[in-house]
């Protein structure tokens, strides 16, 4: 296992051990590190007999939580959540995050927006001091597909930097959310911006659905480190 694998998988061993009890709600993340805090999760409730029972965030963390013969929910059944678990692509030193590298941000922000607490899980790549200094591949926004042109246009006219399309891999076409909807991401932009501020004015243009950043949301952040250690952050 290469460094980073190994850096995302002791985090992610370490967060599910220090903040899942028996009878917890828990709001499981996307992407590839989150995969290693199911397993925990799952070798936990066979070893301990936990009664836990899980809400994901997008297709991916629903089928991990078949996967792994968790007890999958929902949001319907389940509005109040004790933790959520979810990796980053950026986290500063304020715990505000730039997240949806995957393109699952609506729901995650959802789901940890419902959640007593939000706890990170990353690889030392994504600690920074500020938004933007190690994430180059820029800050997701999902929009109605009806509104990208305008919005991109806007969004550049006034913050400048430069705002794309996501498009997909293995299709010639774009990056279609689950919910629908389009990825614009923004890259070039200051590192210096007020992030709360600019995530509140993006936010109130018509069409954008929701922004990637994550402002005061996580309160704890575990990064797993090159020499093997586990490094904890929490909001100051
Ligand atoms: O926000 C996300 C998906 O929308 C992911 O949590 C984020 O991209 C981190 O992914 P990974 O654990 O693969 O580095």
């Amino acid at each position: 296992m290469s460094s980073l694998e190994t850096a995302k998988k002791i985090a992610a061993r370490k967060a599910v051990d220090n903040h899942v009890s028996n009878g917890n709600i828990v709001g499981v993340g996307s992407g590839s590190t989150i995969v290693y805090a199911v397993e925990r999760l799952s070798e936990r409730v066979k070893q301990e007999n936990l009664d836990v029972v899980c809400v994901p965030t997008s297709f991916q963390a629903r089928q991990l939580i078949l996967s792994n013969k968790l007890k999958l929910s929902d949001l319907d059944t389940h509005p109040e959540i004790d933790v959520t678990i979810d990796g980053a692509d950026e986290v500063d030193s304020n715990l505000n995050l730039i997240k949806g590298g995957g393109g699952c941000l609506l729901q995650e922000k959802i789901v940890a927006s419902c959640s007593k607490s939000m706890v990170v899980i990353a690889d030392y790549t994504k600690n920074s001091q500020c938004l933007g200094e190690q994430y180059k591949k820029g800050i997701p926004i999902e929009v109605s597909p009806l509104g990208y042109v305008p919005i991109k246009n806007k969004i550049e006219k006034k913050y400048g930097g430069s705002v794309s399309l996501r498009m997909a891999v293995k299709k010639a076409g774009p990056v279609i959310t689950d919910n629908g909807n389009f990825i614009l991401d923004w890259v070039d932009y200051k590192s210096t911006f007020d992030w709360p501020n600019v995530n509140l004015d993006i936010i109130q243009i018509p069409g954008v659905v929701e922004t990637g950043l994550f402002i005061g949301i996580a309160s704890k952040a575990y990064f797993g480190m090159s020499d093997g250690s586990v490094k904890e952050q929490i909001t100051s």
